[in-house]
């Protein structure tokens, strides 16, 4: 089975589609993936959703300005699929499901909701593929939560490797996670959790004061000096000793401090609240890794990556890449693999992975209507 992956993160910074062969057990990257990066405009729109959504409060669908940020949302979604099977010289017809996992707009488990824009119903019925989206309510709903739900495909997809180290996969994306994956290699194993911010603060830093969308190879941050005073106030936070499964929201942390440092040290000092969050995370997990992998866009950032080593002990750290994994499109596999999931009723969150109280299937299944 074919199935397509759409992954729009809280980075913001485009949306990346991948094809994955999979029956929802095995799983097997086919083709090229493509990113389709988003227009400064489009960009700005986004972050006019998110603060809406904030005076909100709570998901109010009605809104017309969201669903305004919706439908340009689910445009360029649609537009990634279109890429994705020209580039790869596929047909709609070749493609059983869509996993869309939309734009979170907010994320509050605590409070019983989870907020993912992106219109599935109009995306089947341009594309006439079945889609699957809205992936996270009902692990919230059942208690959970919500995400993260990527840790069932870092298990899937770990699994025809031989060996049997105990692993974490470490996400640096706008909000980093990890996935724990035991020696048994069973679902029920598996715990994880956000560990803290990833790249969107530094990325808002970077913004606010430059214009510039990221630290592009950490340069700012590479001139430098982390206030490590500053970072032992930010890691106060009791998050950072909550045991897993926990998640956050993409603005959980307000940083107070930062505003006083010079552009260099800031991106510095955020840079290192990535890197030590990890770091401690890791050391609520049952057993210490044998082997940390790194994924998503925070690997392109060697200054990052530099500090994640140094922070982390003992380290043995190397990107997906060294296991044969394409680290910028793990999460659009993994949003391919949880659609047809979806499809066979198969859960996609357990209690270690978002604290739900048992396996939870996830997703509303849209058929394309003919018209
Ligand atoms: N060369 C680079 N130098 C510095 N930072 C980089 C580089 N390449 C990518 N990044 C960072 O990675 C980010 C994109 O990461 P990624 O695509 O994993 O985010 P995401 O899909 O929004 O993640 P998530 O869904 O996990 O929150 C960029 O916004 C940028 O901050
Ligand atoms: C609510 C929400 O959208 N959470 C995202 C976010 O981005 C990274 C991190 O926070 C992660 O837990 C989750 O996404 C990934 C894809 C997940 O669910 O596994």
């Amino acid at each position: 089975m074919l199935s397509v992956g759409l992954m729009s993160g809280t980075s913001l910074d485009g949306v990346d589609a991948a094809l994955l062969l999979t029956d929802g057990v095995t799983t097997e990257p086919f083709g090229h993936p493509v990113h389709i990066p988003y227009s400064r405009e489009i960009q700005n729109l986004l972050h006019e959703g998110l603060a809406t959504a904030r005076l909100h409060g709570k998901p109010v669908t009605s809104d017309p300005k969201i669903r305004h940020v919706e439908e340009i949302l689910t445009e360029h979604h649609i537009i990634a699929v279109k890429d994705l099977l020209s580039d790869n010289g596929l047909k709609s017809k070749e493609i059983e499901v869509i996993g869309f996992h939309g734009q979170t707009l907010l994320h509050r488990p605590a409070e019983g909701w989870t907020w993912q824009i992106g219109d599935g119903q109009a995306m089947a019925d341009t594309l006439q593929i079945p889609v699957v989206s809205d992936f996270r309510s009902n692990d919230v709903a059942a208690g959970g939560q919500g995400a993260p739900l990527v840790p069932i495909y870092h298990l899937a997809h770990i699994a025809g490797r031989p060996g049997n180290a105990t692993l974490a996969i470490v996400n640096i994306g706008g909000v980093a996670n990890i996935t724990w994956i035991a020696a048994s290699r069973a679902p029920e194993d598996l715990i994880s959790c956000d560990s803290g911010p990833g790249n969107a603060l530094l990325n808002d830093w970077i913004a606010r004061n430059t214009g510039e969308d990221c630290d592009q190879d950490g340069g700012y941050a590479r001139q430098g000096t982390v206030d490590e005073a500053l970072l032992a106030q930010w890691m106060a936070d009791d998050y950072f000793r909550q045991a897993p499964p926990k998640s956050l929201d993409r603005n959980s942390f307000t940083v107070p401090g930062l505003d006083k440092l010079s552009l260099e040290d800031g991106a510095a000092t955020l840079t290192a609240f990535t890197a030590q969050a990890i770091a401690d995370t890791l050391k609520l997990f049952p057993k210490h890794p044998e082997s940390c992998f790194i994924c998503g866009g925070g690997r392109h950032n060697p200054v990052m990556m530099e500090e994640v080593e140094r922070r982390i002990s003992p380290a043995l750290i190397s990107p997906v890449e060294s296991i044969g994994w394409h680290g910028d499109f793990i999460e659009a596999e993994a949003f391919a693999f949880l659609a047809v999931r979806r499809l066979k009723n198969l859960p996609i969150s357990f209690p270690g992975t978002t604290g739900v109280n048992r396996p939870m299937p996830g997703g509303v299944i849209h058929l394309p209507t003919n018209r």
